[in-house]
């Protein structure tokens, strides 16, 4: 029989791979590893990938046990879906992984200066009102150039229309170097075979996105320290798809 969510956060409190600082904590403690996490929690010198909202942590996971000789740190505030991810890397002795439970919104009080390499944007909310909380908002690239390194890597991988094309229009104003990008990743031809390995993994919610018949969509650009950053100002058609089952909050038809 599967746990329960009291039983999940007890498991929580005493994994060693995982840290929990939600913003009421986290404004109470400072997070002494900021900085040290190669040193003092991988004990190695490894490049270290985040994922961001990583819900049950597959991609951290399924990365993790590719790249032995990468570190992965999923991030996400909600613990009972953080556990699975947690669980299976203390199962399968995976020393490579991390999780921190916080909100997002202060991720740059746990990272140095250049201490992560990679950002992975797995499924994100796009949103679509409330363009302050969305995680390829300028407003978070502000706060990844903190402490990612400068040109380091930013990878977003959506079923969201909406959120793909706001990306698009946000990685352009700001002349951002383009990597790669395809509106459809399972009819793209000519993905080398690693590239296509790491893409394949999929998560909770991108099974369920695929199981209704949605493309899915893929990007990653560098984020250079310097330039200033400006959100583009354009209309988005909205995702019709995600007031599914759920009643219409405005008459609205796009947003910014
Ligand atoms: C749509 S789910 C995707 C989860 C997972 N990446 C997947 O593909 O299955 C979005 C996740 O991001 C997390 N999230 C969204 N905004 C966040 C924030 N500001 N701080 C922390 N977590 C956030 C949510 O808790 C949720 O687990």
């Amino acid at each position: 029989m599967s746990k329960g969510k009291l039983e999940k956060f007890a498991d929580m409190a005493r994994y060693e791979n995982v840290f929990q600082y939600p913003y009421s904590v986290a404004e109470q403690v400072p997070f002494e590893m900021k900085g040290g996490w190669r040193k003092e929690y991988f004990h190695n010198d490894n490049p270290i990938v985040l994922e961001l909202g990583c819900g049950k942590g597959e991609y951290t996971v399924e990365l993790a046990k590719l790249y032995p000789d990468m570190n992965f740190i999923g991030v996400d505030i909600k613990g009972a879906r953080m556990w699975t991810g947690a669980t299976q890397a203390i199962n399968e002795g995976l020393k490579n992984v991390a999780f921190l439970r916080t909100n997002i919104e202060i991720i740059d009080r746990f990272f140095g200066p250049d201490e992560v390499q990679e950002i992975w944007l797995t499924f994100s909310d796009p949103q679509m009102k409330n363009p302050r909380k969305r995680l390829s908002s300028t407003s978070f690239m502000e706060r990844y150039r903190r402490f990612l390194t400068d040109g380091g890597t930013v990878h977003l991988k959506t079923d969201s229309n909406f959120l793909f094309t706001y990306t698009t229009y946000m990685v352009e104003h700001n002349r951002l170097p383009l990597l790669f990008r395809t509106e459809d990743l399972y009819h793209t031809e000519g993905i080398d075979d690693g590239t296509r390995k790491i893409l394949s993994i999929q998560t909770y919610y991108e099974a369920m996105w695929m199981e209704r018949g949605l493309n899915i969509r893929y990007m990653k650009f560098r984020l250079p320290h310097n330039g200033t950053l400006e959100e583009p100002d354009i209309e988005i058609p909205l995702d019709e798809y995600r007031s599914y089952k759920r009643p219409k909050r405005s008459g609205l038809e796009t947003s910014k």
